[in-house]
């Protein structure tokens, strides 16, 4: 998705907020917003999650399904947990059975399995948030826009998001995040821009010492027409030929569980090579 030139002001003839703003987003990129208090980074976020549109230039090739989770949740919703999970997935063209299922098993995973049948408006804070980021994951949309979405969560539910961050890029989603821990998903962003007071929005350094992991290229040869391999860690970033031929793409320190998983396969597969990619290779990969 682009942005092309694109500026917000709340009202006419008022400051502008965001200006000339230009990002070029490819399908699989993870966008870390940074910036000051009151700068316009939840602005921006909602500029591209489509929920409020700029005042001058355009949001391009947007993808269409989208998961947003707002800085501020209205948690005073008359629904339970598991009810508004599973009207948000009809919404994103789920069945209603698959919905609920999708919607229990995010509730699950992120250990609020408990609170299905809970009215919104009774959850705590924290348990709302587990909602908050459980609505804006189903159905995988293409676009995942995160307002602070890990303040609230308990250290459980925050690893848990962590790995599904990194497995929606792996899977080709476009996800931005605003975060104020500096070290949230270190190295993983594909690029960090910075909104400065004024409006301007620059590409921002890396935080020093943070750097992209290693890489590891695996290469494997399965049965012609075999379907990616289960259980393979959330980072892999597969592809797969119609002849069989697999190439996978893992961070160093998930190389094994990789390998484990087309070890233990059936139909097996056989490894071809494994070897560390280069870091500018490891970007295009
Ligand atoms: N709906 C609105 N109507 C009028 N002004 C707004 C509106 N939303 C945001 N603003 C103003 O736009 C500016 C940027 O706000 P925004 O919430 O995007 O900043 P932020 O960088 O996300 O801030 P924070 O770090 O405090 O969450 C602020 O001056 C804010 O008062």
């Amino acid at each position: 998705m682009r942005l092309e030139n694109v500026g917000r002001r709340y009202r006419a003839g008022g400051p502008w907020v965001l200006r000339g703003v230009n990002l070029d987003l490819r399908a699989g990129t993870l966008l870390r917003v940074e910036g000051g208090n009151g700068t316009g980074k939840s602005t921006l976020l909602r500029l591209m999650a489509g929920i409020d549109a700029p005042s001058a230039g355009r949001v391009r090739a947007r993808p269409r399904t989208r998961g947003y989770v707002p800085e501020r949740f209205p948690a005073a919703l008359p629904l339970t947990a598991l009810g508004y999970l599973t009207h948000l997935g009809r919404v994103r063209g789920l069945g209603k059975r698959a919905a609920a299922e999708e919607g229990a098993a995010w509730l699950e995973r992120f250990g609020a399995g408990q609170y299905a049948a809970t009215r919104m408006r009774e959850l705590s804070k924290g348990s709302a948030q587990k909602v908050a980021v459980a609505q804006a994951l189903v159905g995988s949309p293409g676009l995942l826009v995160l307002d602070e979405a890990w303040t609230g969560l308990d250290q459980h539910a925050r690893t848990v998001l962590d790995t599904v961050v990194r497995g929606r890029v792996a899977s080709g989603a476009t996800v931005a995040f605003v975060d104020h821990d500096p070290a949230r998903l270190a190295g993983a962003p594909d690029l960090t821009v910075r909104v400065a007071p004024g409006g301007l929005v620059t590409a921002a350094e890396p935080v020093e010492g943070v750097r992209r992991p290693a890489m590891t290229r695996i290469e494997a040869l399965g049965a012609p027409g075999a379907g990616a391999p289960e259980g393979l860690p959330g980072s892999a970033r597969p592809r797969l030929a119609p002849n069989g031929e697999l190439a996978l793409t893992v961070p160093e320190a998930d190389s094994d569980a990789a390998l484990r998983a087309l070890l233990a396969a059936r139909p097996g597969w056989h490894i071809r090579s494994v070897r560390p990619l280069g870091e500018r290779e490891g970007d295009s990969a």
